[in-house]
């Protein structure tokens, strides 16, 4: 093949342009049927760019077929509008950067490809977070982390997944104190226990959903897949579902302060870990942490927490409130599942260009909001004043409209 240079931070990756037979029709002729799609990358692509990319290929080997086959084959999802590709490794955001800067400008509310991410994990930097209980049920903080040099869970073979887990599952077995815990290898869990650990919320189930299996994420399962968690079950890290590793901080009640403390020394303790092994998380200054999806780069992180309000969300303003605090909402089954009594996920929903400490500050306040209105809606009261100003005049300018 001939070759091809990306460079990433002026370093230069050797990319190969392959000339095989896959390639002997012309790129219209492979191009996907994507008119009707709904999704970041149908939005973005185009002919031209799908002529220029679909013979490159990653110094691993990833196509850029393999990128954006999930949303070709999943053309829109009725909650909310996906991203439709992935990354089959961390130099697919490099080689196929043309394709995968829109995307990421288009899901990260304009990130451009000079903008520099900023982390910041320091915890006692948060104001607040002690959230009121009589609402808040549950809080999380999750984050995914991928091992440089090994392939993600869509383009992996068997032996990088099994080199995936024995590199994490060591260094968090080397933990101590609040993070002691053990690995639960899914191979070895019986049925029913597996599908406890699901239904506590604790563990990942098969991932099932359409463009999980299109990305080729659901192969061999369930080799070099399972759970680690600490003995009080409140971090935990999912092995090789949709990322080489989902960091999670759990725990019941509103203090999410807490919930982000945790987050923050774990995360740290596994990367010092695995980096005295000699290995390093995906990150770059301009992506922060990469993940399996565009839609999870930067701090990757997702907090929210369950919280019961009956009143403000039959408010027909909830959702453009929810859109001006850069907050999503979703059932508390995982993404797409139903709401049952009342009782929403709310969570921030950027991850990239903001640090972690920013987007906890921005759940924080949305939550603090929200429980203001509905123990504002239980008295009897209206929410007219606790709603920002842009919020009221949106809502007035679509009933005119309408
Ligand atoms: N605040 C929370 N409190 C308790 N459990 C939670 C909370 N948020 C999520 N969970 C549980 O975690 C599991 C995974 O949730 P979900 O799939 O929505 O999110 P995720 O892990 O952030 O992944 P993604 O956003 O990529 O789908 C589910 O079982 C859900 O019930």
């Amino acid at each position: 093949g001939v070759a091809y240079t990306a460079y990433k931070g002026g370093e230069p990756v050797h990319a190969r342009v392959t000339c095989s037979n896959q390639y002997k029709f012309p790129a219209g002729s492979n191009y996907p049927d994507i008119l009707q799609h709904r999704n970041y990358m149908a939005q973005v692509l185009t002919p031209e760019m799908y002529n220029k990319l679909r013979s490159r290929t990653t110094p691993h080997g990833c196509t850029f077929d393999e990128c954006i086959q999930p949303g070709v084959d999943n053309p829109s999802n009725p909650h909310f509008k996906e991203v439709g590709c992935i990354a089959g490794d961390e130099e697919s955001y490099e080689v196929f950067s043309e394709f995968f800067d829109k995307v990421i400008d288009e899901r990260h509310e304009g990130y451009k490809p000079w903008d520099k991410h900023i982390k910041d994990m320091d915890y006692t930097k948060l104001k607040g977070g002690c959230l009121d209980d009589k609402f808040v049920l549950s809080s999380r903080v999750r984050t995914g982390r991928a091992i440089r040099g090994l392939r993600l869970p869509p383009s992996c073979t068997r032996a990088e997944r099994r080199e995936v887990e024995r590199v994490i599952v060591e260094a968090l077995n080397t933990l101590h104190g609040e993070f002691k815990g053990r690995y639960y290898p899914l191979k070895k869990m019986a049925a029913e226990e597996h599908q406890k650990l699901v239904e506590e919320g604790f563990m990942f189930g098969k991932p099932t959903a359409p463009q999980y299996v299109a990305a080729g994420m659901t192969r061999d399962w369930p080799d070099a897949r399972g759970l680690w968690a600490n003995d009080s079950k409140n971090f935990l890290v999912w092995i090789n579902e949709r990322d080489h590793a989902r960091i999670i901080s759990m725990q019941k009640g509103g203090n999410i302060a807490q919930t982000f403390m945790r987050y923050c020394k774990g995360v740290n303790l596994l990367e010092q870990e695995i980096s005295k092994k000699g290995w390093d998380f995906m990150w770059n200054e301009h992506l922060g942490y990469m993940a399996t999806s565009p839609a999870d780069l930067g701090t990757g992180m997702r907090a929210g927490v369950h919280i019961k309000i009956p009143m403000l969300s039959k408010d027909p303003r909830f959702d453009l409130f929810l859109q001006a605090m850069h907050l999503q909402k979703r059932g508390t089954g995982g993404t797409d599942s139903p709401i049952v009594d009342d009782v929403y996920d709310i969570s921030n929903s950027q991850r990239l260009g903001k640090s972690e400490v920013e987007l906890m500050q921005v759940l924080i306040k949305g939550v603090e909001d929200i429980i203001k209105m509905e123990k504002e809606l239980i008295k009897g009261g209206t929410i007219d004043r606790l709603l920002p100003a842009s919020v009221r005049d949106l809502y007035n300018k679509k009933n005119k409209t309408a």
